[in-house]
């Protein structure tokens, strides 16, 4: 399938939280010509995110955290608003832990959701491939308060709003998570609510 890819060698550069590699490896471009490449490829595994909506009230459950990568990117946007998502561990299905996020992070109770979409979320650096879910919940779901884990340094917010209102602030950039607006676009886009 790759014909036009040899060589390839892994270095690992570093490999704390997760892992950092350079990958070296010849690449046959169109015009026949090898040349020698060099990426760097950071993997911290997979994730899993969803969107939860109730159509009859008209409100999606979202998060807002705050997010290191994204205040070094800009002060101002630390505080990022998202859906419910975590980091799929190594021997767990996507479904499952998007199941036991609902709980930990938003503290509502579904017995299962559907598989809409999934997406690389940024496939020039990360390994990361998402895979992103939709649930209805109703209020009667709610066995907590949600809010993530102390033992991980979690504070998350729990945010029930009107679903025109979440899309508003896509408009207004106070929604700027690349895995949210694809999730409430598809929402939207769906007819979901
Ligand atoms: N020490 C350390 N801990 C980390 C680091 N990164 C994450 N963690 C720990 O791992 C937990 C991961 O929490 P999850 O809820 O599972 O993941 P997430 O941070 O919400 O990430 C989700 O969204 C990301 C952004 O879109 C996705 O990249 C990720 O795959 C996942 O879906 C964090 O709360 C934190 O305790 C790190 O660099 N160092
Ligand atoms: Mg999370």
């Amino acid at each position: 399938m790759n014909n036009n890819l040899k060589n390839i060698t892994k270095t690992n550069l570093s490999k704390e939280w997760a892992r950092l590699d350079r990958i070296d490896y010849d690449y046959q471009f169109k015009n026949g010509d090898w040349k020698s490449v060099s990426r760097e490829c950071y993997n911290r595994g997979n994730g899993a995110a969803i969107l939860l909506y109730n159509a009859k009230k008209g409100t999606v459950i979202l998060t807002r955290q705050f997010r290191m990568p994204v205040y070094e990117q800009n002060q101002s946007e630390g505080m990022c608003i998202e859906v419910c998502a975590g980091a799929i561990d190594n021997n767990d299905g996507a479904l499952e832990t998007i199941l036991r996020e609902t709980e930990e992070e938003v503290g509502y109770r579904i017995n299962n959701a559907k598989q809409v979409l999934s997406a690389y979320t940024s496939p020039g650096a990360l390994t990361e491939k998402m895979y992103l879910f939709v649930a209805e919940y109703v209020d009667e779901m709610q066995i907590n308060d949600g809010g993530g884990l102390e033992s991980e340094n979690e504070e998350i917010e729990v945010l029930e709003l009107p679903f025109s209102k979440a899309l508003e602030m896509i408009k207004t950039e106070e929604i700027i998570d690349a895995k949210t607006i694809m999730l409430l676009q598809y929402a939207q886009i769906n007819n979901l609510i």
